[in-house]
Parts: structure tokens; C-alpha cells; sequence
């Protein structure tokens, strides 16, 4: 099956209340996340592997309206649905957790539906590591090295990347938000990482950075500041953005 690139809501919307019995895939990704190669390559062998079902592929940053709607909180993700219900969410960099989803789903019969369409349903309604990068139940405690190496990552997953409570859409903290806020009044396209979701790394950038809070700014992997050194940078400069940007 070819995938099928969404442009728009309207296009989504019309595609998936019109090829209900199906199994849909989508696969939301960012062009600015190196850890969706593997995934990417993933979603178009099985595209690819069959005739049946619908393939839908979404930026997630450009279609935030349908990243919102299924409350994507990071790249890569998976959604399959099929008769107007999630029949299961996959938040995992490794290729191979789609694949095994995946063909248990192409060849299963679907399961009894519920009411609302794209209701969650209890048991596969969680989207457990935000970071992507290493979803999933965790066998061996990570080291303080694969914690640092990870976070090394993380910092510069994407050229501006926000540590924050919360998500953008939803921040759990005021400062987060207001700095959520300040990143979108100055049009700056940004990555971020909600460490409520992972304590690890919520504690390991406070040593990591030397920065005790959250939120915690980066700019190609370096530690900007928190809420305070924006604003402040800001007031000095009303071009701070624009300039340490480009250079
Ligand atoms: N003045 C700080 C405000 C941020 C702050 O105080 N954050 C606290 C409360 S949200 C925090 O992250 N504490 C550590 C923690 O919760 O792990 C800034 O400029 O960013
Ligand atoms: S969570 Fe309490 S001030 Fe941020």
C-alpha cells in the first residue's frame, strides 16, 4: 500500500471516517528527529509488505491540530485504529516494537468496539517514555553513563529544546508555561521533553547542567537558562532569539 502523506485535518478526517473497517496506521514523526529513522523505515516496509489497510504518515509539527488530537507528546509515535477506535499506541524509537504491533494487528480480528470514536481504551491507553528514544519497560537500570549519554541526546534532539513540566499544550507548571508562551510570541520552533514523564532524566539534567530547575532552554545542545535568563536576555536584547540562532 502506498503511504499516504497528510496534508491537512480535512484530508485526515475524510480518510479516516471513510476507511473505517481498515487498519490505519499513522505514524507521526518530525523532520528534525534523527531517532525517526529507524521507525520511518519501519512504517514503509509494512506499507509496503501488504495490500490491506491505510498508511497515513504526519508531521507532527506541522499538523499539530491532529498531533494534538491524539495527544501525541512525542516523535515517533503510532497509532493504530480501526473501526473508530485506538486499538493501540506505540512511543518507541526502535523499529521493531511497531513491526511486532503491527503484524499482530494486520492479520487479528478486531476487537469490540467502544462508543466515542477514537476513544482510548483502558489497557492500551498508555504512551509510557516520552523520550523516544528508549521506550519502554526498562530491564536494567540505566548507569550514570547511558544516563548522561542520553541526555547528551536529548539536549540536542533538536536545534532549540525545552525541558519542561508538562507538554505545550498542556504545561503542568506556570513557569513552563509562561516559557512556552515566550517561545511562541517569538515564533521559535522548538523540541521538547516533558520530565514528568521520566524522573531520570528530571534529575539527571539538574547534575547534568548544574541547573537545579525547570524549565531548562537549549540551544544546540547547550544550557541556555531557565524562565529567569530568558526573560532577562530578552530585556537586554529584544533579538536574542534571532541572533543566537544564527550564529
Ligand atoms: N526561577 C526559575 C523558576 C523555575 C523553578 O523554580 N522551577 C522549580 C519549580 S517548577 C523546579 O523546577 N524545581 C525542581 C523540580 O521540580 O524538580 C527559572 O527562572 O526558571
Ligand atoms: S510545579 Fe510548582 S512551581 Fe512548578
Amino acid at each position: 500500500m502506498a503511504i499516504i502523506q497528510i496534508e491537512s485535518s480535512d484530508q485526515f478526517t475524510h480518510l479516516t471516517t471513510t476507511e473505517t473497517n481498515k487498519l490505519i496506521t499513522i505514524y507521526f514523526y518530525a523532520t528534525w528527529a534523527s531517532n525517526c529513522n529507524e521507525t520511518s523505515e519501519a512504517f514503509t516496509n509494512a506499507a509496503n509488505s501488504t495490500n490491506d489497510g491505510l498508511f497515513l504518515s504526519i508531521d507532527a509539527d506541522e499538523q499539530g491540530d491532529i498531533a494534538e488530537l491524539f495527544e501525541i507528546q512525542s516523535v515517533p509515535a503510532f497509532i493504530f485504529i480501526r473501526n473508530g477506535n485506538i486499538l493501540k499506541e506505540i512511543s518507541s524509537s526502535d523499529g521493531k516494537d511497531f513491526e511486532t504491533a503491527f503484524k499482530q494487528l494486520i492479520t487479528g480480528a478486531s476487537p469490540h468496539s467502544t462508543a466515542s470514536p477514537f476513544a482510548k481504551t483502558e489497557s492500551n491507553s498508555d504512551i509510557p517514555d516520552q523520550s523516544g528514544a528508549d521506550v519502554g519497560e526498562e530491564e536494567e537500570e540505566e548507569t550514570e553513563e547511558q544516563l548522561n549519554e542520553r541526555l547528551t541526546q536529548l539536549t540536542a534532539a533538536a536545534p532549540v529544546m525545552l525541558f519542561m513540566k508538562g507538554t505545550p499544550s498542556e504545561p503542568k507548571c506556570g513557569f513552563s508555561r509562561q516559557m512556552v508562551g515566550i517561545l511562541r510570541e517569538h515564533q521559535v520552533r522548538f523540541g521538547f521533553f516533558d520530565i514528568l514523564k521520566d524522573d531520570a532524566v528530571r534529575q539527571g539534567l539538574k547534575k547534568f547542567s548544574d541547573w537545579p530547575t525547570f524549565p531548562q532552554l537549549y540551544f544546540n545542545g547547550e544550557l541556555v537558562g531557565g524562565l529567569d535568563i530568558i526573560k532577562e536576555s530578552l530585556e537586554e536584547d529584544p533579538d536574542f532569539f534571532a541572533q543566537s540562532l544564527s550564529s
